[in-house]
């Protein structure tokens, strides 16, 4: 089996490979990626560090030209690479392709924002002076990508970094080498000069903390869990060091009387469970006015038993299996803590088997949830979700608001008023009306807050404020 390298300096190093295993059949080994050290990822820090001076001053026809030629590759790749996701993270193939072809999409964007530098020429209050605001690039930046999107995190965060004239070490998350690695070696081969975009693929604990550690890393951008995001933001404030954080949610999906019962049932059941509920946008809190609250109940049941449960990679199935062992664990776990809260387990939840051993899950439903059961607070990251009964809009948006998190608030209704109160009054940085909670476009602000976020926004053009450092210089005439 051939041995994925890390990049380092330009040079595909390392050995010790571990096998990268498919959620769907733990007997199919996608392959064989190696495993940095510590050391390996001082190497790659170095690499990136040499690498900064030429190209924070490259032309930005060369940035233009390698981020297009990357977008190209990705998109006319979109069914090998979203394939492979798939087969890595457990997503279904339509899942998968898409979340390569947004991927493409987003080095298109950014090879389009490498031509669109600008600055600001304003007056000086001092009489003969001119004052030029210029974005310089933040420095060498350390990417750390969680496993729920392979192919798009990494690109939303590598595509900006180099856009604006960063050098780059990335570490993937351990559970999904595979498209880091390719989307490394297609960046790679589109031209980047050597040092510029590092890999490093390894244990967070060991990778990822190396480059916590680092004083030559000068700003860290994260995505995964709440635990690790408060180690990058302590190791950071030790090196006085800019960092962005995007962690989880506990995004609340409102259901008012008014709402269309169909487009509401489609919305909570794709913000619940497509990509098995795997994603920081996902609901997992459905709140419910009383007026409707048994038939929406009825109707997901319904809804729910005609979603097929299978192999990622076949044709027909809605929902992918579960991660890995671990996040299955965590998920039946989240369903025992419901049943013990004296939340009703209206629908699902019970490992199946399928015809290769895999990760399997029924999505869960539960009924008769509170707010304040765990199963309302607490990130699950699983195919589960709670439906808790309200009496009125205002209680609804009070109990979409009870949350630590602040990432996506949905709301189906056909009530202007209410969709307008609802866009102004939810605390979360972004808002869905008649739509699910996840599932956002590429060339926009993604981002939260209060517990989901830290820092400013990732995507669009929004990104420069991460990747760059503002310089405001001075002239006498
Ligand atoms: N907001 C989101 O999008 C996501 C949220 N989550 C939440 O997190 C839970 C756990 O998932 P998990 O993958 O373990 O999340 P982690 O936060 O552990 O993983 C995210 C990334 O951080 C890395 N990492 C882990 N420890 C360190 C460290 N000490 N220093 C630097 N980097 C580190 C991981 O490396 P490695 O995996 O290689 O060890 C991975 O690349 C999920 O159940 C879910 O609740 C998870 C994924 C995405
Ligand atoms: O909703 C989406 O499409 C993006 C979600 C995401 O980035 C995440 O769940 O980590």
């Amino acid at each position: 089996m051939t041995l994925h390298q890390n990049l380092i300096a330009g040079e595909w190093v390392g050995g010790n490979g571990v096998a990268n295993i498919n959620p769907s059949d733990t007997n199919d080994v996608i392959g064989e990626y190696a495993r940095a050290s510590a050391e390996d990822a001082k190497a790659a820090i170095a690499a990136a560090k040499a690498a900064l001076p030429a190209w924070s001053r490259s032309g930005i026809l060369e940035r233009h030209a390698i981020l297009r030629k990357t977008a190209d590759e990705i998109l006319a790749r979109k069914d090998e690479l979203g394939r492979l996701l798939s087969r890595e993270e457990g997503k279904t193939l339509a899942e998968g392709i898409g979340e390569t072809v947004r991927a493409g999409q987003i080095f298109d964007f950014f090879a389009g924002e490498a031509l669109r530098l600008a600055g600001e020429i304003i007056p000086s209050v001092r009489p003969d002076i001119g004052v030029e605001i210029t974005r310089e690039p933040v420095g060498v930046v350390g990417i750390i990508t969680p496993w729920n999107f392979p192919i798009a995190i990494p690109a939303w965060k590598i595509a900006p970094a180099l856009c604006y004239g960063n050098t780059v070490v990335f570490k993937p998350a351990d559970l999904v080498p595979g498209s880091a690695w390719s989307i490394v070696d297609i960046l790679h081969r589109a031209g980047l000069p050597k040092g510029v975009l590092n890999l490093v693929m390894g244990k967070g604990s060991v990778v990822g903390q190396t480059m916590l550690d680092s004083p030559d890393i000068h700003a860290i951008t994260f995505t995964g869990s709440t635990g690790t995001g408060k180690r990058v933001a302590l190791a950071s404030v030790e090196h006085n060091r800019k960092y962005q954080l995007e962690m989880g949610g506990k995004n609340p999906f409102v259901v008012l009387d008014d709402a269309d019962l169909s487009v509401a049932v489609e919305a909570a059941v794709n913000s619940a469970f497509f990509s098995t509920g795997q994603r920081c946008t996902a609901s997992s809190r459905v709140i419910v006015t009383e007026g409707i609250h048994d038939r929406f109940v009825a109707a997901m049941g319904e809804r729910m038993k005609g979603l097929t449960i299978d192999d990622a990679l076949k044709a027909g199935t809605h929902i992918g299996p579960v991660v890995d062992q671990s996040q299955l664990n965590q998920d039946t776990d989240y369903i025992a803590i419901g049943k013990r809260e004296g939340a009703k387990l209206a629908f699902g939840g019970e490992l199946l088997k399928r015809d290769t051993p895999g990760f399997y899950l029924q999505p869960a439903l539960f009924t008769e949830a509170t707010n304040q059961m765990r199963i309302s607070r607490e990130e699950i990251f699983g195919p589960v979700a709670s439906v808790i009964r309200v009496k009125d809009y205002d209680e609804a948006l009070a109990v979409a608001n009870d949350t630590p998190f602040g990432l996506s608030s949905g709301i189906a209704t056909t009530s202007l008023k209410h969709a307008t109160h609802f866009k102004r009054n939810a605390e979360a940085g972004m808002v869905m009306v008649n739509l699910p909670t996840a599932g956002v476009d590429f060339h926009v602000p993604f981002g939260g807050r209060k517990g989901s976020s830290h820092g400013s926004r990732e995507q669009g053009r929004y990104a420069a404020e991460f990747y760059t450092t503002v310089k405001t210089a001075y002239t006498s005439a």
